[in-house]
């Protein structure tokens, strides 16, 4: 590699990784998860899915589990969805075998995960001082991707890997349906539900976290907020995903078997208008295993103008953001300006209250 596409890979790395490095090392000590009064721990509501359908979005039970998840997704911008359609065969072939042998492969090898278009969209690895090594394949849910991501790893194919990852990717598809589905129920706009699925893409980020380096804080991946619509984490066995409430305590969320932690990302705030909570969240390994998690996510896709109902905008709820591309704000998102806001969303696409008054008649 070049000189300058080494330093350029390395800025970007850096930049993409921000959140990973802005460890502030005056507060090393990390608070640890929150304790209750009974002392037991402040824990993420868990929501039962199992036998909801996204092809009957409606019932009893349905009912009852859209309150529950609007309520956790209104305090933490998250839950954990109980969802048995990816079976303990699927899961063990993944976990237990796929990931690890991923992760074995030669340095080289994985960084022939990468793609053309966006910043942060393939292999991450090699960071000094970070036992983080993550790679993503770009549309899981098509076969033809998948395919072509593991002949890129493994020459001579690895079909216990492409159909591991592919019916995953599609059982997993069906709660972000279910979850979207519930949102716009909620919101009492359920009539863009086809349009706003139509308009998504997806991808799924494989990552692998050793023994931290650090200790002292045993911070794998530092805070940030997902710059997705939804992002649905599975840990399996290995715990390291916490949360942070609105009012700044963590929650570790606890791995159990069929267990998602769906949380929103900053786009699904967006196109709420502001009414949804993206979280911030961070992984810590504290044990001494090996962590993988699979971190499946939606956002627009790149030709989409993507805005919010106009349904969602009046007197009482002003615009908040304006519309945008996805690699426009994505771009900005991991500049070098981007990656040291706090809140890049609202810096790139926040409507000024002035601004607000002359877009109100003509907002969509
Ligand atoms: O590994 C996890 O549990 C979460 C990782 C994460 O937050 C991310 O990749 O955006
Ligand atoms: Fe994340």
């Amino acid at each position: 590699m070049g000189v300058a596409r080494q330093v350029r890979r390395l800025i970007k790395v850096i930049g993409e990784l921000e959140h990973v490095e802005r460890l502030n090392p005056e507060s090393r000590g990390v608070p640890e998860a929150t304790m209750v009064s009974d002392g037991s721990q402040l824990q993420i509501p868990r929501v039962d899915f199992r036998g909801l359908s996204p092809s009957s979005p409606g019932g009893d039970r349905w009912g009852a589990a859209r309150e529950e998840a609007m309520s956790a997704l209104d305090s933490f911008g998250c839950f954990e969805a109980i969802y048995d359609a990816v079976s303990s065969d699927t899961n063990d072939d993944l976990f237990l075998r796929a990931l690890p042998e991923l992760f074995e492969l030669p340095t080289e090898t994985k960084m022939r995960n990468k793609y053309a278009g966006m910043p942060y969209d393939g292999y991450i690895g090699q960071i000094p001082n970070l036992a983080f090594d993550s790679l993503r394949i770009e549309e899981p849910l098509s076969l033809h991707t998948v395919q072509q991501f593991t002949s890129l790893m493994w020459p001579d194919g690895n079909p216990t890997f492409s159909n591991a990852i592919g019916t995953f990717a599609k059982q997993v598809q069906e709660l972000e349906h279910m979850v979207v589905r519930m949102i716009l129920q909620s919101m009492d706009v359920e009539k863009y539900y086809d349009s706003l699925v139509e308009s998504l893409t997806h991808g799924v980020r494989m990552s692998e976290y050793g023994i931290p380096f650090d200790q002292e804080t045993k911070l794998s991946l530092n805070e940030h907020v997902d710059p997705t619509m939804i992002t649905i984490v599975t840990q399996y066995l290995v715990d390291g995903l916490e949360v942070q409430t609105r009012d700044g305590k963590w929650i570790r969320v606890e791995s159990q078997p069929n267990c998602f932690n769906v949380m929103l990302g900053e786009l699904f705030r967006a196109w709420s208008n502001g009414r949804l909570h993206a979280p911030l969240h961070r992984v810590r390994v504290t044990g001494d295993q090996t962590r993988y998690s699979l971190i499946f996510g939606c956002r627009p896709k790149d030709e989409i103008m993507f805005e919010g109902p106009k349904e969602l905008i009046d007197e009482e709820h002003p615009l908040r953001f304006r519309p945008c591309k996805y690699p426009e704000y994505i771009r900005f998102r991991y500049s070098a300006e981007g990656v040291k806001l706090e809140d890049p969303l609202q810096a790139y696409l926040g409507v000024e209250e002035q601004q607000v008054d002359a877009r109100m008649p003509s907002a969509k």
